[in-house]
């Protein structure tokens, strides 16, 4: 079916639309689930997501999963330059060859996987991430050094990066990121923003990491594997939930365990994890350190 022409904005949907059809069908390419390819077709998305980023000629700009260039190429007008990282060999190839055939000299293109690579150095970050990935790339990303991020993720994924303690999206993640960045939603795209249509909205935010908390510092360590134990078990009380995810603190007789927490005189223990906010996970952390594996 042709898509309803209204407005300029219709027409130039229609052309990056007709645009990534015609790349993929020339290149014969059927696009992959496993590697979250859905690609954005919305010009006036596009335009708005890289805005946000408010680039000039002196970033060095990552994108993780840059596909046949949607961004990419945009991208690569306004920065210094662009790192972008693709797993797919195939995409990969179809985006060297566009880069080439573009004259473009500007962009540093790797394949690798970028889980599994160290990114060179840059100072923004700006990704449709494939969703499958979200939660690890969003942790490598804050080993790094950078300004501001703006990262589109699945809507139901972006709303448990922010702390809403004792909400159903108080999370892991949340607690994690607490720490570690501040989390600025920008905006929604539907499914029919991208080619294939995904089942899900997506959200586009802006991620600043935060200055290094002192004491998080020196517990980074025990903090993650207390949050990883408590978040499996949110509805429980912070003494069973650690109990019953004990492997991840290093345990695995219970008894041993409970006989160990039972020293300690903790009000946090009977509390709901749910209802505990980062700060008290924190404070867990300090008190029991010692005893984490
Ligand atoms: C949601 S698409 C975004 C493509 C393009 N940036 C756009 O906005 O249309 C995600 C891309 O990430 C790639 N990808 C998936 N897993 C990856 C990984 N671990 N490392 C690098 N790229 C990956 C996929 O092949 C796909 O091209």
């Amino acid at each position: 079916m042709s898509p309803r022409i209204n407005s300029q904005a219709d027409i130039e949907n229609v052309s990056l639309f007709q645009e990534t059809k015609s790349i993929l069908q020339d290149n014969n390419i059927k696009l992959k689930k496993k590697y979250g390819q859905n690609y954005l077709i919305d010009s006036f998305k596009r335009k708005k997501i890289i805005n946000f980023a408010n680039l000039n000629n002196e970033d060095t700009v990552l994108e993780i999963g840059s596909g046949i260039g949607t961004l990419s190429l945009e991208i690569a007008k306004k920065a210094k330059k662009l790192i972008a990282i693709e797993q797919d060999p195939i995409i990969y190839n179809i985006l060297r060859k566009r880069i080439k055939d573009n004259g473009i000299d500007n962009i540093e293109l790797i394949n690798e996987d970028a889980l599994n690579t160290d990114f060179p150095k840059f100072n923004k970050i700006v990704s449709n991430l494939p969703y499958q990935i979200s939660s690890p790339i969003t942790f490598k990303f804050l080993e790094y050094n950078f300004d501001l991020a703006i990262l589109m993720y699945q809507k139901e994924f972006a709303k448990r990066m922010k702390v809403n303690v004792s909400t159903k999206n108080y999370s892991r993640l949340s607690a994690m990121l607490y720490f570690k960045g501040n989390v600025e939603f920008l905006d929604d795209l539907s499914p029919k923003a991208f080619f294939p249509p995904p089942k899900i909205t997506s959200t586009v935010i802006k991620l600043t990491p935060k200055e290094k908390h002192p004491e998080m510092s020196i517990i980074n360590n025990e903090y993650t594997k207390i949050a990883k134990a408590l978040f499996q078990h949110k509805k429980k009380k912070v003494i069973n939930a650690l109990i019953d995810s004990r492997h991840e603190i290093g345990y695995s007789d219970k008894k041993e365990l409970r006989s160990i927490l039972n020293k300690y005189d903790l009000a946090i223990f009977n509390e709901k994890v749910i209802a505990t906010s980062p700060e008290d996970i924190l404070g867990l952390s300090i008190a029991i350190k010692d005893i984490i594996k």
